[in-house]
């Protein structure tokens, strides 16, 4: 009950700012938190961050499951032996984890540089074959490729904090984190930066703002990343004066979990074979980065940047070329 009324608390703040558009003072190791890091683009990112810069940054995996977060954090120590790993139990669904999860950062850390709000989820997909086939021989087949618009529904639930699923996982849950984590993001003398893993599938026509949980309609997914757009918007006009910068970036469409998810009766060989028509597509469209390094290639080029420089009314997007080459691109949200 309790829980309700907190959850219920939070998600009235979410709503206003969606509608209006442990280290020592010596330890001076940067901090990051990656949510979802233990598979894909998240798993990627935290490789990425360590071959750029083992000893200068600590960083921290925000995982549901501990058994696959210690497989990731075994993974990039191995790569990575002299590297500061830790891991933070969080699921992003729950209101209560999220809650308890902040408090352990912040006992645990006196600083946060950059937060990587990634995790994700796209449950119960359906493919629209024939939407898929009429959109292969229409004008649209590019954009159909780019976006997945028009041939992917979803069927969402609902979480015991009573929040629907895709929107508490994606978007409220990590709402709920920055809010939890304003003492250690926003310091006086320095940057922060928040980055967002949104999506070219976020369309405004799946988002209302009479129902930012999509109670009611078919693309859940869609939906909750054209909230995190409008969120990050948001968070740059509240934090500006207070060193914190947002920032979204998409990483194209990349095989992952998430995506093998999409056709399950589809097996992984299949998805193999289909590759070489993949690469094919890239040159049509450089937004088949298709693996999680490629990416992630965003959200490692936002960590390079001054977050001053940066557009906040941008999306930042993953590309590869069809030569195989790797860019990030600003694009007007
Ligand atoms: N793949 C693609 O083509 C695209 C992906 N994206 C976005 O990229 C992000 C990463 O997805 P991707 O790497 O593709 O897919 P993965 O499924 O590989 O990664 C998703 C990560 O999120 C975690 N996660 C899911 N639910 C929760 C939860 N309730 N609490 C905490 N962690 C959770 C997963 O943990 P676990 O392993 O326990 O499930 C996993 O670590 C997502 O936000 C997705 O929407 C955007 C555009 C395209
Ligand atoms: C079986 C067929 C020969 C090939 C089927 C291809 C489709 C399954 C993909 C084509 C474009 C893809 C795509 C996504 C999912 C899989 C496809 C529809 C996303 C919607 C995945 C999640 C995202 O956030 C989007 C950016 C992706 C856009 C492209």
């Amino acid at each position: 009950m309790t829980l309700h009324r907190r959850g219920n608390q939070f998600l009235n703040q979410f709503s206003c700012a969606c509608c209006v558009t442990s280290l020592g003072f010596a330890e001076m190791r940067k901090v990051v938190l990656v949510t979802g890091a233990n598979s894909g683009v998240g798993l990627a990112l935290c490789e990425r961050l360590l071959s750029h810069d083992t000893e200068g940054l600590h960083l921290c995996l925000a995982c549901r499951n501990m058994q696959k977060a210690q497989a990731a954090r075994s993974d990039l120590l191995a790569s990575h032996p002299a590297a500061q790993v830790d891991l933070l139990q969080m699921d992003t669904s729950s209101v209560s984890s999220v809650l308890s999860a902040a408090q352990e950062f912040k006992v645990r850390y006196d600083r946060l540089d950059y937060l990587y709000l990634n995790a994700g989820i796209m449950p119960n997909p359906e493919f629209d074959v024939k939407a898929f086939f009429k959109g292969l021989f229409s004008s649209n087949v590019i954009t159909m490729f780019a976006t997945g618009e028009g041939i992917l529904t979803q069927k969402d639930g609902v979480t015991t904090d009573g929040l629907q699923q895709v929107f508490a996982t994606n978007l409220f849950g990590h709402f709920l984190l920055v809010r939890e984590l304003e003492p250690v993001l926003c310091h006086e003398g320095r940057t922060s930066q928040l980055v967002w893993t949104s999506s070219n599938n976020a369309h405004r026509s799946a988002f209302n703002p009479e129902d930012i949980q999509h109670r009611t309609g078919t693309q859940p997914y869609s939906s909750s990343k054209y909230a995190t757009d409008l969120l990050s918007l948001a968070f740059n006009q509240h934090y500006e004066k207070q060193g914190l910068y947002s920032s979204v970036i998409c990483p194209g469409f990349v095989m992952t979990n998430l995506t093998y998810g999409i056709l399950p009766s589809f097996p992984a060989i299949l998805w193999t074979l289909l590759m070489p028509v993949f690469w094919l597509i890239r040159v049509f469209t450089n937004t088949f980065t298709l693996t999680p390094y490629n990416g992630s290639e965003a959200l490692i080029w936002l960590f390079r940047q001054k977050p001053e420089s940066l557009d906040p009314y941008a999306k930042y997007h993953s590309l590869t070329s069809g030569l195989g080459n790797n860019y990030t691109q600003p694009h007007k949200v």
